[in-house]
């Protein structure tokens, strides 16, 4: 991959991009100083300007069917044509990178030392790269956006919408990328005016470059420290065999010498005068003396690499210790992050993120599910008359009992104060009431016992299946209605809606 002209790529298409922003900006001073057009005080020159621009309402001044603003109207052509070179060359060299990237993973994860989070990474790089994945269909979402505004037409601008936020739901990024998003998204299901599209579609594609960026940087540098790492440990375990193999090369030498000596000794013996055999016997004696010490040098240089492989070993426990040790820290702080300390049900953030997930798996493939909201009744009470300790007790007893009530794939989490949701997944839509009623009895069925007193507490239920067209607000909105018409029909019962 060549290193420097991929950065060089990416910043030139953020430059197109911020041009053409630029330039978008620009159309509503253009058209307020337009003598041409009367002055829009409600805001709708940019529309007016766009029209002018792409000739389905020429302005009176200009020959019909051409452009009244040329220059603008070429550069942004000039801009967008820049952007799809700049866009195929990157998508280019991205890949070729990706490729690169996913290749040193995947002979990393080889490894007996590969760290446990090694085996998602490669898995996330394998996924398509978001980059060059949704840039293309952004762009051209942003050019049907531009004609959008002046043909007018709402069927093309709700199916735009549509597939925006389609892309948006298989964006996943997380940070300020991922809130800006978030944000772009509600601005989308409200149903834009026309003229927010283009700018709206510029910046997804802004912020799916930025995203990526991130993403790809946080991998290459993970990569990169995991690879110093292994890189350290292979140059010492190959200095460590090659020492092996000259020792025993020299080992070999050395028996070859020693039954040199004794042969030649045996030789000497058979047959030859007493003084002269002395005298050999001598000579032999200190070659083998000669020998020995060499051997006593193999000794040492063997018991060397030996401290040396056990140094290795031990370092290489340390760090599967480290790697083990953070995994766990991630772990907990994560699950953390997502229960609620008081009922250890999920909490509201692990919420959201389980609606969206189980709303979009739900729109590839639409099986049954119902979200049902729950109420304690008469909550303050019980905090009136126990105290706010006795009201968290009973919190935390009604989230064990709804924990351990329903189905292991169902979700319980505290939607906040004496409030819960349940997610159950798959569910008959015509045996539904049976399991929520069953909650509602078994939790009017907890013995509380508070100052000596036995208290019945039970909770008023909501529930609703998703239905075609919904949103999660819209379902929780239902949700939440019929939670409110089971409270006004007396509490302790369930509502489907
Ligand atoms: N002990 C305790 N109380 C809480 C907690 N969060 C909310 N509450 C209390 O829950 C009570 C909710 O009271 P309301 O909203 O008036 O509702 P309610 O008394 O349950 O009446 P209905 O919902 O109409 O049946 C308030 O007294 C809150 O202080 C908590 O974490 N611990």
């Amino acid at each position: 991959m060549n290193k420097n002209s991929d950065p060089m790529m990416l910043q030139d298409l953020v430059a197109v991009i911020t041009e053409l922003q630029t330039l978008l900006n620009g159309l509503p001073d253009q058209a307020a100083r337009d003598p041409a057009l009367p002055e829009q005080a409600d805001g709708r020159g940019l529309l007016v300007q766009w029209q002018k621009l792409f000739g389905s309402q020429p302005s009176p001044d200009a020959p019909a069917g051409e452009p009244a603003e040329p220059g603008l109207a070429d550069s942004l052509h000039r801009q967008l044509s820049r952007l799809r070179r700049f866009h195929h060359q990157a998508a280019h060299q991205q890949q070729q990178g990706g490729e690169q990237l996913l290749q040193a993973a995947r002979e990393l994860q080889a490894s007996p030392y590969a760290p446990p989070q090694l085996p998602a990474l490669v898995h996330d790089l394998e996924t398509p790269g978001n980059f060059f994945y949704y840039l293309w269909p952004l762009l051209e979402c942003y050019q049907q956006a531009i004609g959008l505004c002046s043909t007018q037409q709402e069927q093309d601008q709700r199916e735009l919408c549509q597939r925006l936020l389609q892309l948006i739901d298989e964006l996943d990024y997380g940070g300020e990328v991922g809130r800006e998003i978030g944000e772009i998204q509600q601005q989308l299901l409200q149903h834009n005016d026309p003229e927010t599209l283009p700018p709206l579609c510029l910046r997804l594609i802004e912020l799916v470059i930025q995203g990526s960026r991130t993403e790809r940087q946080h991998s290459t540098r993970f990569l990169a420290r995991l690879n110093e790492g292994l890189e350290g440990m292979q140059d010492q375990f190959s200095c460590s065999v090659n020492e092996g193999r000259a020792l025993v090369c020299d080992r070999q030498v050395h028996d070859a010498d020693l039954a040199g000596e004794l042969n030649a000794i045996g030789a000497h013996l058979a047959g030859h005068e007493q003084t002269r055999l002395t005298r050999e016997i001598e000579l032999r004696m200190n070659g083998i003396q000669r020998i020995l010490s060499r051997h006593e040098q193999l000794q040492q240089r063997e018991a060397a690499l030996l401290t040396r492989l056990q140094t290795l070993e031990t370092r290489v426990c340390e760090l599967k210790q480290q790697a083990s040790d953070y995994r766990r820290r991630l772990t907990s702080q994560n699950e953390k992050l997502l229960i609620d300390s008081l009922t250890q049900v999920y909490n509201r953030t692990a919420l959201n993120e389980r609606l969206k997930t189980e709303f979009q798996r739900w729109q590839k493939s639409p099986q049954p599910l119902c979200i049902t909201l729950l109420d304690i009744d008469h909550f303050k009470q019980i905090n009136d008359k126990f105290g706010h300790l006795a009201g968290d007790k009973a919190l935390r007893l009604i989230a064990r009992t709804l924990r351990q009530s329903v189905k292991a794939s169902d979700f319980v989490a505290r939607f906040g104060g004496e409030e819960f949701v349940v997610l159950m997944l798959n569910v008959d839509p015509q045996l539904l009431h049976r399991p929520l009623e069953q909650l509602c009895r078994k939790i009017a069925a907890i013995p509380f016992r508070f100052k000596q007193e036995r208290v019945t507490i039970t909770v008023s239920m909501g529930a609703t299946l998703l239905r075609h067209g919904d949103t999660i607000t819209s379902a929780l909105e239902r949700a939440d209605q019929a939670l409110y018409r089971a409270k006004n029909a007396g509490r302790n019962q369930l509502v489907i809606l």
